[in-house]
């Protein structure tokens, strides 16, 4: 493998090993991450089952040929489809399955380890935080570190720890109100979660996906409450600068419609990969957008499988009294995989009614868009905090505390109004904006973002 240009003797050599979660906002930051670490020519290889290497790959826009993948079969899951009915909470407990026979991968992961660290200088192990048990034999062998990734904000990690701590008062500090925790998990997943996060104590280290010029302070609290573990903050993983077609030239027909929209003029509306909206609410979604007369691409499609590949079942949802109609040359519905970072860097578009999935927020962050915060489940209630309060750059549409109500037809207008048409929505596209720049420049030569990165790249290869 080369070095710098040069041979190098195995035995010389550090590797990195990524274990990424096996949804879709989890498998893509690991392979972001995966181009950051290998541009220091570094060898890594990316660990997962068989059919979510598929999908990790697949819906990948950059060549992934500099990268090792292991794609190691596990028992067989259901994949069934998710359902909008709940009445206990909105996370896609439909993927839970999937989660647990992901946890089989602990015996092959430990072996590959094995073998690479008997060939290697040293093996650099980069986990998810709800993988951490499929990692857990790294800490035993002599030559492999441990660190945990965060595929969520440092905000919410802080808080998520601090409310565990019985919130105590932080000097010089005010934390924002916190939106109740019930309603973010499935009951049934909490256990899972509190098992991984019990092994984190085992680690060498955290590593987030955000940036100090967006979360400093929040940074620093983690900082100082988990003693002697540093906290790397190599974000954001995502490009910031897109091909306009894909490797085999692909421009999806949406982005054609939007060159030829006015500067800022359109809402793009998506929900992620784990969120299914009930007829009703979709229903109103159309009825709001249509009165708020303003330009957008709407992203219409049920939460992912366990497996994506398993498409029975699959629902295409009907928009009644012909709406997309209607709505020609206002509005765009996609329901194949929207290219979101294209979407959210071309420059017609000016805002994002989002569920606030970490992705969604850095890459909107990232492209200067203001965001109309609509959380669903897990760590996106806290992550709508982040974007509203803190960072102001944001407003709410969906307010947690209300989460088991629709949101009206008018809800959804007068959030698409306000971030589109008034004052208030231009001072939130002016502060995305100018954080926009500051993130740029923070990744280039002598930025801070920047700096960190090569400070992680000389830690892992002293
Ligand atoms: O059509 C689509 C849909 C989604 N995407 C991409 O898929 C990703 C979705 O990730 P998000 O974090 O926004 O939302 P998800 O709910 O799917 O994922 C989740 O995983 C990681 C967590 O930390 C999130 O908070 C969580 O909710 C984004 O990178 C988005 O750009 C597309 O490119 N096209
Ligand atoms: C359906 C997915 C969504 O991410 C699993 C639950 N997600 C999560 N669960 C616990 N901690 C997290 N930190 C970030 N995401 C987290």
């Amino acid at each position: 493998m080369a070095s710098n240009g040069k041979i190098l003797p195995l035995q010389t050599q550090v590797l990195v090993v990524l274990i990424p979660f096996p949804a879709q906002g989890h498998l893509n930051q690991l392979l972001h991450l995966s181009h950051l670490i290998s541009s220091h020519d570094i060898p890594v290889h990316y660990v997962g089952t068989v059919t979510h290497i598929r999908q990790a790959t697949l819906r990948h826009q950059n060549s992934t040929s500099n990268i090792h993948f292991h794609a190691f079969q596990v028992p067989p899951f259901v994949s069934p489809p998710p359902n909008p009915n709940n009445q206990e909470t909105d996370f896609p407990s439909h993927l839970i399955p999937s989660f647990e026979a992901s946890t089989h991968l602990r015996e092959t992961v430990g072996k590959l380890l094995q073998s690479l660290s008997s060939k290697a200088k040293r093996v650099i192990v980069i986990h998810d935080s709800l993988m951490a048990s499929v990692a857990q034999d790294a800490t035993n062998m002599p030559n492999v570190e441990n660190y945990t990734f965060h595929s969520t904000c440092a905000f919410t990690v802080f808080v998520f720890f601090w409310e565990r701590m019985g919130r105590p008062p932080l000097e010089g500090f005010r934390v924002p109100e916190i939106p109740v925790f019930e309603g973010c998990f499935a009951t049934q997943f909490i256990g899972f979660i509190i098992a991984q996060y019990e092994l984190h104590k085992f680690n060498d280290g955290n590593v987030y996906n955000t940036s100090r010029v967006i979360e400093d302070p929040f940074l620093e609290l983690l900082e100082r409450i988990g003693g002697d573990k540093k906290v790397w903050a190599l974000g954001p993983f995502n490009p910031l600068s897109i091909e306009k077609k894909d490797s085999i030239g692909f421009r999806h027909s949406c982005m054609e419609w939007l060159d030829k929209q006015e500067q800022s003029s359109v809402i793009y509306i998506s929900f992620g990969t784990t969120t299914t909206l009930t007829d009703e609410q979709i229903q109103e979604i159309a009825i709001g957008l249509e009165q708020s007369e303003q330009k957008f691409i709407w992203v219409l499609r049920d939460a992912d499988k366990g497996d994506i590949f398993d498409e029975k079942e699959a629902k295409i949802h009907d928009l009644l009294n012909g709406f997309e109609e209607r709505v020609k040359g206002m509005g765009v519905v996609v329901r194949d995989w929207a290219p979101q970072l294209e979407i959210l860097r071309h420059p017609s578009t000016g805002g994002f009614m989002s569920h606030c999935g970490w992705n969604s927020c850095l890459e909107s962050i990232t492209m200067g868009v203001p965001i109309a915060a609509w959380p669903m489940h897990s760590d996106q209630p806290k992550n709508a905090v982040l974007i509203t309060e803190v960072l102001k750059v944001g407003l709410v549409v969906k307010d947690w505390a209300r989460r088991k109500a629709l949101v009206s037809a008018s809800d959804v207008e007068n959030g698409v109004r306000r971030l589109m048409e008034t004052k208030e929505g231009d001072e939130m596209r002016e502060r995305a904006a100018r954080l926009k720049n500051d993130i740029h420049r923070s990744m280039e030569e002598g930025g801070v973002s920047r700096i960190e990165m090569d400070s992680f790249i000389a830690h892992i290869t002293k």
